[in-house]
């Protein structure tokens, strides 16, 4: 199917919270045409509002694609109102956590084609990361279709399987909240060492993103920087001494922290 294809029968985002809005400002700073998207979420926010897409309007005959981004406590009450397209030539593309597959093909038909996905909030600047894994009948251009859009807020990995997707939502998923938990941590640190909040807070910001830029923008590998960084005998190693410590370091508190989301991905598909 082309774009033109997609444009005409049109996209339907079911929930258009932080995750759906961050995907919706991706495609529509992409170019795709707001008007070809309707969006049904009963508390629709004002960026939503002021977009131009069709909210809460009559669905599409035989929409190309719809995305479900409801949270999934909410899933089993929304989900139904899509069920007239399932078995159909739509594709649907969840990116809810923690709901297989097998669960939607119970809801819409098990001849339905679906792909779940677990993408991530950098999606809204362009620069997510998405893993997909699609059901038997989900067709390799489908897959294809899904790529190409997810393709538009960032990169695109395929899983050979969907067990995956619970180790992928502990780490990719729910990873942003680590970093950003780590620049209030740093800058907790930096007042601890008797700098001003505010101060605190730009350089351990400004660190942050100029790393992640360096990573993103450089061939080397994260191991590769972190040694770049680190003269022998000097600040950084004396720091690295504490976090990378056998027991209770970074690396055994990130084993844990990634874990401990992926159990909850898995006791979510309960
Ligand atoms: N946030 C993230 O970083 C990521 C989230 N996800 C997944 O994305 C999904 C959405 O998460 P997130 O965006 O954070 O959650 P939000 O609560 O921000 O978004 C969910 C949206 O769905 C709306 N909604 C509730 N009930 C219905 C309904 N019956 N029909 C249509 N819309 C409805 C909610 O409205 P209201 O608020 O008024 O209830 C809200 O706007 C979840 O399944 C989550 O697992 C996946 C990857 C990353
Ligand atoms: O916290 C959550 O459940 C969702 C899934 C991944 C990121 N946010």
């Amino acid at each position: 199917m082309d774009m033109a294809q997609v444009h005409a029968r049109g996209l339907v985002l079911l929930g258009c919270g932080k995750m759906g809005s961050a995907m919706l400002q991706g495609w529509l700073a992409d170019g795709f045409p707001p008007d070809a998207v309707t969006v049904l979420d009963p508390f629709p926010s004002d960026w939503l509002k002021a977009q131009g897409v069709r909210l809460n309007a009559p669905l599409p005959a035989a929409p190309a694609i719809v995305l479900v981004a409801v949270k999934p406590q909410m899933m089993a009450d929304a989900l139904p109102v899509l069920k007239p397209f399932g078995g159909g030539e739509t594709l649907f593309l969840s990116v809810a956590a923690g709901t297989p597959i097998s669960f939607y093909e119970d809801v819409l038909g098990a001849e339905t084609p679906i792909i779940r996905a677990m993408p991530n909030t950098p999606a809204a600047v362009g620069r997510g990361i998405t893993a997909i894994i699609g059901n038997t009948y989900a067709t390799a251009d489908q897959l294809d279709l899904a790529d190409h859009f997810l393709s538009a807020v960032g990169e695109v990995v395929r899983l050979g399987d969907e067990s995956e997707m619970d180790a992928v939502t502990g780490l990719s998923g729910s990873g942003p909240a680590y970093v950003f938990h780590m620049v209030e941590a740093m800058a907790r640190a930096g007042m601890a060492e008797g700098l001003p909040e505010a101060l605190a807070m730009r350089l351990a910001r400004a660190t942050v993103t100029g790393a992640g830029e360096l990573l993103y923008q450089s061939g080397e590998s994260a191991t590769q920087l972190r040694i770049n960084v680190t003269s022998p005998n000097g600040t950084t190693a004396a720091a690295l001494d504490v976090l990378m410590a056998e027991t209770d370091g970074l690396p055994d508190l990130m084993v844990r922290a990634v874990k401990a989301a992926a159990d909850r991905s898995r006791e979510l598909a309960k």
